[in-house]
């Protein structure tokens, strides 16, 4: 649980059926601000930038399907990793093989709400025989996560990028 979270359950509790006079709220307020920062430092102590991965590949370039796959892709990473608040993300880049120009991966993160995240979308280098209309992303997020916690998701057909992934979860 967030220490803000925390403190303030601990401060209902605490306040909850008393009679509270002036003095006992200054102390309260008091002793929360001492709590809160010391909390949030040592939080802010244990947050890392991690780099999440995601794929996910589509049938044909069409501006609809890509949006969708994308959006798909990013719910996922957000669930499986527990990202509830957009101001984590530091920043997300998308690419697309060359065969898919029909949009831009990033509408589908704007879409979802991350309009402060930094977005850039690139293309994929054209390497001979690699997986075809294939969307990747890499994000960026402040975490406390260890880098073995973090769940990297590789969807359908992009699922064969990464075998060692896919076996280890
Ligand atoms: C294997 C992938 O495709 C390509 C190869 C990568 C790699 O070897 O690490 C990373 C991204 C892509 O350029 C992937 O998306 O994971």
């Amino acid at each position: 649980m967030l220490a803000a979270a925390r403190i303030a359950e601990q401060a209902c509790g605490w306040l909850s059926g008393r009679m509270v006079n002036r003095y006992d709220l200054q102390r309260l307020i008091e002793c929360l601000r001492i709590e809160c920062s010391s909390e949030f430092e040592r939080e802010w102590a244990e947050m890392s930038v991690r780099g999440i991965r995601g794929a996910t590949c589509v049938d044909c370039d069409n501006p609809e399907l890509l949006l969708a796959a994308t959006r798909e892709l990013l719910a996922e990473l957000l669930q499986q990793n527990q990202i509830v608040d957009f101001d984590e993300i530091v920043s997300a880049i998308f690419t697309t093989t060359p065969d898919l120009t029909s949009t831009f991966p990033a509408e589908a993160a704007r879409a979802l709400g991350m309009r402060q995240v930094p977005l850039l979308c690139a293309s994929e280098i054209a390497v001979p025989q690699a997986l075809p209309r294939c969307i990747r992303v890499l994000l960026h997020v402040n975490s406390s996560k260890a880098p073995s916690e973090i769940v990297h998701v590789y969807l359908g057909e992009a699922k064969k990028l990464r075998p060692d992934i896919q076996s280890a979860q």
